[in-house]
Protein backbone atom coordinates (compact mmCIF):
# COMPACT_ATOMS: atom_id res chain seq x y z
CA UNK A 1 0.00 0.00 0.00
CA UNK A 2 2.49 2.66 0.76
CA UNK A 3 4.69 1.63 -2.09
CA UNK A 4 1.83 2.99 -4.74
CA UNK A 5 1.40 6.34 -2.43
CA UNK A 6 5.33 6.41 -2.94
CA UNK A 7 5.02 6.03 -6.67
CA UNK A 8 1.79 8.37 -6.76
CA UNK A 9 3.01 11.09 -4.53
CA UNK A 10 6.76 11.29 -4.26
CA UNK A 11 8.12 13.81 -2.57
CA UNK A 12 6.20 14.97 0.90
CA UNK A 13 8.05 17.14 3.46
CA UNK A 14 9.82 15.11 6.02
CA UNK A 15 8.45 13.93 9.50
CA UNK A 16 8.60 17.06 12.18
CA UNK A 17 11.26 14.89 14.43
CA UNK A 18 13.04 17.34 16.16
CA UNK A 19 12.53 20.09 13.98
CA UNK A 20 10.22 23.09 15.84
CA UNK A 21 7.06 23.79 13.44
CA UNK A 22 8.01 27.73 12.66
CA UNK A 23 4.45 29.72 11.73
CA UNK A 24 5.18 32.43 9.11
CA UNK A 25 2.16 34.75 7.65
CA UNK A 26 2.50 35.97 4.57
CA UNK A 27 0.55 38.13 2.34
CA UNK A 28 0.00 39.44 -1.27
CA UNK A 29 -0.45 42.96 -1.63
CA UNK A 30 -2.27 43.73 -4.43
CA UNK A 31 -2.55 47.05 -5.95
CA UNK A 32 -5.35 48.37 -8.37
CA UNK A 33 -3.59 47.04 -11.40
CA UNK A 34 -3.78 43.53 -9.62
CA UNK A 35 0.09 43.56 -9.20
CA UNK A 36 1.44 41.62 -6.12
CA UNK A 37 4.54 43.28 -4.43
CA UNK A 38 7.54 40.52 -3.90
CA UNK A 39 10.30 41.39 -1.91
CA UNK A 40 13.97 40.15 -2.50
CA UNK A 41 15.72 39.20 0.59
CA UNK A 42 18.97 40.71 1.76
CA UNK A 43 22.58 39.91 1.25
CA UNK A 44 23.29 38.33 5.12
CA UNK A 45 19.99 36.86 5.37
CA UNK A 46 19.28 33.13 5.04
CA UNK A 47 18.18 32.54 1.20
CA UNK A 48 20.05 36.18 0.29
CA UNK A 49 18.77 37.01 -2.93
CA UNK A 50 15.28 35.02 -3.64
CA UNK A 51 12.50 37.13 -3.84
CA UNK A 52 9.63 36.12 -0.95
CA UNK A 53 5.68 37.78 -0.43
CA UNK A 54 5.87 40.64 2.74
CA UNK A 55 5.67 39.17 6.62
CA UNK A 56 7.34 37.58 9.10
CA UNK A 57 6.96 35.15 12.02
CA UNK A 58 4.17 34.93 14.10
CA UNK A 59 5.28 36.05 17.91
CA UNK A 60 3.59 34.56 20.44
CA UNK A 61 0.49 35.99 22.03
CA UNK A 62 -0.12 36.97 18.11
CA UNK A 63 -2.99 36.13 15.30
CA UNK A 64 -1.73 35.01 11.59
CA UNK A 65 -3.27 38.69 10.75
CA UNK A 66 -1.81 40.86 13.96
CA UNK A 67 1.54 39.54 13.10
CA UNK A 68 1.00 40.98 9.10
CA UNK A 69 -0.51 43.84 10.34
CA UNK A 70 2.71 44.59 12.75
CA UNK A 71 5.63 43.37 9.62
CA UNK A 72 3.82 45.46 7.13
CA UNK A 73 4.23 48.46 9.02
CA UNK A 74 7.74 47.91 10.07
CA UNK A 75 9.19 46.32 6.54
CA UNK A 76 7.27 48.84 4.80
CA UNK A 77 5.71 51.55 6.28
CA UNK A 78 2.24 50.71 5.37
CA UNK A 79 -0.88 50.52 7.57
CA UNK A 80 -3.40 48.19 7.39
CA UNK A 81 -6.35 46.16 9.67
CA UNK A 82 -6.99 43.12 10.05
CA UNK A 83 -10.43 42.83 8.49
CA UNK A 84 -8.51 43.94 5.33
CA UNK A 85 -6.45 40.62 5.44
CA UNK A 86 -8.26 37.68 3.60
CA UNK A 87 -6.94 33.91 3.55
CA UNK A 88 -6.23 32.92 0.16
CA UNK A 89 -3.43 29.62 0.76
CA UNK A 90 -1.05 28.57 2.67
CA UNK A 91 2.36 26.90 2.45
CA UNK A 92 4.14 23.77 4.46
CA UNK A 93 7.88 22.85 3.69
CA UNK A 94 10.29 21.08 5.29
CA UNK A 95 13.52 23.18 5.79
CA UNK A 96 16.35 21.55 6.81
CA UNK A 97 16.49 23.45 10.51
CA UNK A 98 12.65 24.27 10.75
CA UNK A 99 9.36 22.79 9.28
CA UNK A 100 7.92 25.78 7.63
CA UNK A 101 4.38 26.39 7.91
CA UNK A 102 2.62 29.68 6.18
CA UNK A 103 -0.93 31.12 5.98
CA UNK A 104 -0.41 33.32 2.73
CA UNK A 105 -3.74 36.31 2.98
CA UNK A 106 -4.37 39.13 0.30
CA UNK A 107 -4.82 42.75 0.60
CA UNK A 108 -6.40 45.17 -1.03
CA UNK A 109 -6.70 48.46 1.39
CA UNK A 110 -3.84 50.19 2.97
CA UNK A 111 -2.57 53.32 3.59
CA UNK A 112 0.75 54.60 2.57
CA UNK A 113 3.20 53.49 -0.31
CA UNK A 114 5.61 50.73 0.57
CA UNK A 115 8.73 51.60 1.04
CA UNK A 116 11.68 49.31 1.56
CA UNK A 117 12.22 49.58 5.49
CA UNK A 118 14.75 46.93 5.47
CA UNK A 119 16.81 47.01 2.91
CA UNK A 120 15.08 44.96 0.38
CA UNK A 121 14.17 45.52 -3.05
CA UNK A 122 10.48 45.47 -3.94
CA UNK A 123 9.26 45.26 -6.76
CA UNK A 124 5.10 45.10 -8.18
CA UNK A 125 4.36 41.63 -10.13
CA UNK A 126 1.69 40.71 -12.63
CA UNK A 127 0.92 37.23 -10.93
CA UNK A 128 1.30 35.29 -14.67
CA UNK A 129 4.99 37.25 -14.35
CA UNK A 130 6.19 35.74 -10.41
CA UNK A 131 7.43 32.27 -12.42
CA UNK A 132 9.99 34.76 -12.96
CA UNK A 133 11.32 35.20 -10.20
CA UNK A 134 13.33 32.67 -7.98
CA UNK A 135 11.93 32.66 -4.74
CA UNK A 136 12.41 30.16 -1.49
CA UNK A 137 11.37 26.51 -2.04
CA UNK A 138 8.04 26.37 0.24
CA UNK A 139 6.68 29.88 -2.28
CA UNK A 140 7.28 27.62 -5.26
CA UNK A 141 3.70 25.80 -4.90
CA UNK A 142 2.01 28.78 -4.57
CA UNK A 143 2.78 30.45 -7.90
CA UNK A 144 0.19 28.46 -9.54
CA UNK A 145 -2.16 29.09 -6.91
CA UNK A 146 -2.07 33.10 -6.73
CA UNK A 147 -2.10 33.36 -10.71
CA UNK A 148 -5.44 31.22 -10.74
CA UNK A 149 -6.21 33.26 -7.20
CA UNK A 150 -5.75 36.76 -7.72
N1 LIG B 1 8.08 36.63 4.73
C1 LIG B 1 8.26 35.49 4.07
N2 LIG B 1 9.06 34.51 4.59
C2 LIG B 1 9.20 33.40 3.85
C3 LIG B 1 8.58 33.22 2.59
N3 LIG B 1 8.92 32.00 2.10
C4 LIG B 1 9.72 31.42 3.00
O1 LIG B 1 10.23 30.31 2.92
N4 LIG B 1 9.92 32.26 4.08
C5 LIG B 1 10.75 31.96 5.22
C6 LIG B 1 12.02 32.77 5.26
C7 LIG B 1 12.35 32.82 6.74
O2 LIG B 1 13.03 31.62 7.11
C8 LIG B 1 10.97 32.83 7.37
C9 LIG B 1 10.50 34.23 7.70
O3 LIG B 1 11.24 34.70 8.75
P1 LIG B 1 11.35 36.23 9.11
O4 LIG B 1 11.00 37.04 7.91
O5 LIG B 1 10.63 36.48 10.37
O6 LIG B 1 12.83 36.43 9.49
P2 LIG B 1 14.11 36.34 8.60
O7 LIG B 1 13.79 36.67 7.18
O8 LIG B 1 15.15 37.13 9.31
O9 LIG B 1 14.39 34.80 8.65
P3 LIG B 1 15.60 33.97 9.19
O10 LIG B 1 16.84 34.68 8.71
O11 LIG B 1 15.43 33.96 10.68
O12 LIG B 1 15.43 32.61 8.55
O13 LIG B 1 10.07 32.26 6.42
C10 LIG B 1 7.77 34.27 2.07
O14 LIG B 1 7.20 34.22 0.96
N5 LIG B 1 7.65 35.38 2.85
Amino acid sequence: MSSSFDEECPGGPPPLGDRPLVLVAAVALVDVDGRVLIAQRPAGKSMAGLWEFPGGKVDPGETPEQALVRELREELGIETATSCLAPIAFASHGYEKFHLLMPVFACRKWNGIPQPHEGQVLKWVAPVELARYPMPPADLPLIGLLRDLL
